[in-house]
């Protein structure tokens, strides 16, 4: 496909399906970027009052919406017409929405994840969901990822993002259509080191607020942001992702607005634990998604499966589970033999072009 064939014109329709923070901010965005954007809630009392009052005041307080935004609690009348279909909901309902808007998409429409969960009872991203779901060809889905927090982006604070497919006509297409004046997009093809950034950096993001809600400083919270660096890139590469895409804004970027920003649910809700409350009460407490807590499970599930070691979500994990205190929770685990490791090794991978940044489960062995 060539981008010109493919580039969705200014005022091309397009729908975003979830009316929380995100979805809402994200369906600004691409008002703002020139589409002409219908969003879907699945309470009728959200859409009309997006459709009405250009207000979400439940997630979004303070915000005015765009005049040319459009909301509607119907699938049918969201997707009529849309040839790019924006995915805002929690990544654990991702695959029944999934059923309930495929009688509805267009022949054509791409889908793209804004999703930043992987699914509990199958490991699968959430790229992977739709494929398994709808049975697309890789040219129709994509991810859109970055340091993104929802309300910052609202109030058009400039940021930036990746836009990620097999495509790169469609990633081209998907970038065009949210790149407001605020809201930069880059592109990428490297689905799967975007779409793990995004996932892996709410588990950074939990320790970091673990270890803040112990009273811990800048020294540990460094640490853990280096060394989770280190585990995000070693764990995406095994899963067959471009170590570069790690150290871009769905990875390194990513890994910084999420740790530093008291506005992240998943740092809240790590402060929470780091503070006392149980994972049940944090639960309780949090209004909002926190897609971390979640994915804990999976990772480490996925990461055992490719022999790849991840200290500080194995230590997140114990902590949630109430097997370790949040006061004990570092940048690594005591290793079995009490010898140092080297930090960073670079080593060149198979693949021309390709180096594997952070080798440690080689060297363990020699
Ligand atoms: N907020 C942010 O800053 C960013 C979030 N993301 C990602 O976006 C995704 C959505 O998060 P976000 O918008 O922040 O979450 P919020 O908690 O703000 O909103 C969740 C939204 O999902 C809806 N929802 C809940 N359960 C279902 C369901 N079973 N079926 C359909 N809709 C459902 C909620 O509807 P209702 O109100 O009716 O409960 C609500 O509209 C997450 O994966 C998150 O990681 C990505 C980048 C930035
Ligand atoms: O993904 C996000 C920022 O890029 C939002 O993070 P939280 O889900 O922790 O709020």
């Amino acid at each position: 496909m060539n981008s010109a064939a493919t580039r969705s014109p200014r005022g091309a329709k397009v729908a975003v399906i979830g009316a929380g923070s995100w979805g809402t901010t994200f369906a600004k965005v691409l008002c703002d970027a020139g589409s002409d954007v219908t969003i879907w809630a699945r309470r009728s009392e959200v859409s009309d009052e997006i459709q009405v009052a250009k207000r979400n005041s439940q997630y979004l307080p303070g915000v005015n919406l765009p005049k040319t935004l459009k909301a509607t609690a119907n699938l049918a009348d969201a997707l009529r017409g849309a040839r790019l279909v924006f995915l805002a909901v929690p990544s654990q309902s991702l695959r029944q929405n999934l059923h309930d808007i495929e009688p509805y998409l267009e022949p054509t429409s791409v889908l793209v994840s804004l999703v930043k969960g992987v699914e509990r009872t199958t490991t699968m991203r959430m790229s992977e969901v739709i494929h398994d779901t709808l049975d697309l060809e890789p040219d129709r889905i994509a991810v859109v990822s970055g340091p993104n927090i929802a309300l910052e982006i609202a109030k058009e604070q400039p940021t930036g993002a990746v836009a990620s497919c097999a495509s790169i006509a469609v990633a081209q297409e998907v970038a065009q259509a949210c790149s407001a004046p605020y809201f930069r997009t880059y592109v990428n093809h490297d689905v799967v080191g975007t779409e793990l950034g995004g996932v892996l950096k709410n588990l950074i993001a939990l320790a970091i607020g673990i270890v803040d809600g112990v009273g811990y400083g800048e020294n540990t919270k460094a640490s853990i942001i280096t060394r989770g660096l280190a585990e995000m890139t070693e764990f995406a590469v095994a899963q067959g992702g471009d170590p570069i895409t790690l150290s871009g804004l769905a990875g390194l970027g990513d890994l910084i607005a999420t740790c530093q920003s008291p506005l992240s649910r998943n740092n809240t809700a790590g402060r929470l634990i780091g503070q006392g409350y149980s994972q049940e009460e944090t639960r309780e407490q949090m209004q909002q998604v926190a897609e971390g807590i979640t994915s804990v499970a999976p990772v480490l599930e996925l990461a055992k499966s490719r022999g790849i070691v991840m200290p500080i979500v194995q230590q997140v994990a114990m902590v949630l589970d109430g097997e370790m205190e949040p006061k004990n929770l570092g940048p690594h685990l005591a290793t079995e033999d009490g010898i140092p490791r080297r930090e960073l090794v670079l080593k060149r991978d198979s693949k021309p072009g390709w180096r594997r940044l952070f080798g440690r489960r080689k060297e363990r062995t020699q």
